[in-house]
């Protein structure tokens, strides 16, 4: 079993490490998506309230409230493949919920950051488009302050291997596949001429 974990500052690659995933048919579970449920679940609208419920499941339930309702759906998305199983996780942020992930399933769980300069991080987002914010660099700065001062950074250094985004999405999408195929970012040249 290999339970891949992302992490990575706004705009490097995860949710491209995601859709590579799902091409391959493996499955993804989205931290973010667990919080959407549980704010639509309260009956509040997760695009204006995602944050605030967040911060209230962590308060009530504790740190690793969100990757507490996430272990049992990974092991569930593994049990259900035939062959060796593989699961990717988008989205831890801290280092408590790394080590919740790492009980949960020891050397079988692998850490992979995502990383690309600031410049290339703007430029995508801003080229997404998604939020507003992407399209503001300042904003883009408070935002990812505040994600690395929740310790995202600690998280990044404790990675198990590095991803670097910083060419073209194709040769990102091969690395992606090869941490998944075989839990390495060496790409085997021969095999994907
Ligand atoms: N190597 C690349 N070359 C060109 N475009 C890329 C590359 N990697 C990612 N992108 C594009 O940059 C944008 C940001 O990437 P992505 O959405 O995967 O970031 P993210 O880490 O999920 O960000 P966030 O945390 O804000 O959701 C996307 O539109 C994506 O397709």
């Amino acid at each position: 079993m290999r339970i891949i974990g992302t992490v990575g500052l706004p705009g490097s690659g995860k949710g491209e490490a995601a859709a590579v995933a799902r091409e391959e048919e493996l499955p993804v579970v989205t931290m973010g998506d667990v919080i959407r449920e549980e704010t639509r679940r309260r009956g509040l609208d997760p695009s204006e309230h995602h944050g605030e419920i967040a911060q209230q499941l962590r308060e009530e339930e504790g740190e690793t409230a969100i990757a507490d309702r996430c272990i049992p759906m990974v092991r569930e998305a593994a049990e259900e493949q035939d062959g060796e199983p593989v699961v990717l996780v988008d989205g831890l942020r801290s280092m408590a919920e790394v080590e919740r992930f790492v009980d949960a399933f020891g050397e079988d769980f692998l850490l992979v950051s995502i990383e690309a300069p600031f410049d290339l991080r703007a430029k995508r987002l801003g080229d997404r488009g998604r939020e507003a914010t992407d399209l503001d660099r300042e904003k883009l700065r408070e935002r990812e302050e505040r994600e690395l001062g929740f310790g995202m950074g600690e998280v990044i250094d404790a990675a198990d291997l590095t991803i670097h985004n910083d060419d073209s999405l194709e040769r990102f999408r091969e690395q992606v596949r090869a941490v998944l195929e075989r839990g390495t970012t060496d790409i085997d040249d021969e095999a994907h001429q």
